[in-house]
């Protein structure tokens, strides 16, 4: 089955940021979450992948078509749901309906309603009154509604509060039951991450430094809590990254299992995506 987005070898430039070497592949019936500090690059990875600005080098597959040479193709497949309402303020979503209608030869207005139902949308209330997670909900309906293949979201739940950030994870979960479907989230909340993706790739300081199914990510890393003592008696390249204060110190295990058969004496739990995020991008090497 084809992938539902290929990224190999991007490439693209700013002058003092530079994003080097992205490769990133989204199978079919997957949810892969994009996860990274302030200013590491998600956006303009999203951005090079809907062609909204030039890479450098690299090339890019969305459901099997070049996102360049193949744009229009692509495009009909793809919803998209950016951290700003698309939406102009002067518009009421059944407004909305009836432009999408003009643009989209797959637009379903009756699934359009039924997603303004589901999310308790008023219809004839204009976009400049709804809240930040109404207008969300409404991108989200406007983008589901064309029945997309693949939808690309960029910081689509930021603001959003823990119900209204459940019932979409559940509209996504619903999405990717069918094979042909697949999501590109980026997100800060790696713990929406942790219930939904089913990859997540970790881009730090513009490059991918894991990318992996969450499972096995969450499977296999683990924490070491431990005095200076015990952390001086492991092997260097048995720790990814540690972290030294007061109270003690803690390392990044890649692999728990092995870890604990190396040094039973010491204690390894389980870690989130959180943890892993903070140890990479604060953490040193032994
Ligand atoms: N148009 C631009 N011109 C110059 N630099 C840019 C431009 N757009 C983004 N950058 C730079 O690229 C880097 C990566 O930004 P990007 O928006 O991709 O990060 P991000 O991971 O999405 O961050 P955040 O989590 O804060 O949204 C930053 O250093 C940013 O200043």
């Amino acid at each position: 089955m084809t992938n539902s987005i290929e990224v190999q070898g991007l490439r693209k430039s700013y002058g003092d940021f530079s994003l080097r070497d992205i490769n990133l592949t989204v199978p079919g019936g997957a949810i892969m979450g994009l996860i990274g500090e302030n200013g590491a690059g998600k956006t303009t990875t999203i951005k090079c992948i809907l062609n909204l600005i030039r890479r450098d080098e690299g090339t890019i597959t969305l459901l099997g078509h070049d996102n360049q040479r193949e744009e229009r193709a692509a495009k009909l497949e793809i919803g998209v749901v950016l951290d700003e309402c698309f939406f102009h303020d002067s518009l009421r979503p059944r407004d909305i309906d009836l432009i999408l209608s003009r643009i989209y030869q797959g637009w379903d207005s009756a699934l359009y309603q039924r997603y303004l139902s589901k999310f308790q949308l008023p219809e004839r209330k204009f976009v400049k009154e709804f809240s930040r997670g109404m207008k969300m909900k409404l991108s989200l309906a406007a983008a589901l509604s064309h029945r997309p293949k693949l939808l690309i979201l960029d910081e689509a739940t930021s603001g959003l509060d823990p119900i209204v950030r459940d019932e979409i994870l559940d509209e996504f979960l619903g999405f990717i039951q069918d094979d042909d479907h697949a999501i590109l989230i980026s997100s800060h909340i790696t713990s929406d991450l942790e219930k939904a993706a089913d990859y997540i790739t970790y881009i730090h300081q513009g490059q991918v430094v894991l990318s992996d199914a969450k499972d096995r990510i969450l499977d296999n890393y683990g924490r070491l809590a431990c005095t200076v003592a015990q952390l001086n008696s492991v092997a260097p390249d048995d720790l990814i990254r540690v972290r030294r204060s007061s109270y003690g110190c803690e390392g990044l295990v890649a692999d728990r299992a092995a870890f604990r058969r190396r040094y039973p004496e010491l204690l390894v739990e389980r870690t989130t995506l959180e943890d892993i995020m903070l140890f990479i991008a604060k953490g040193e090497a032994q």
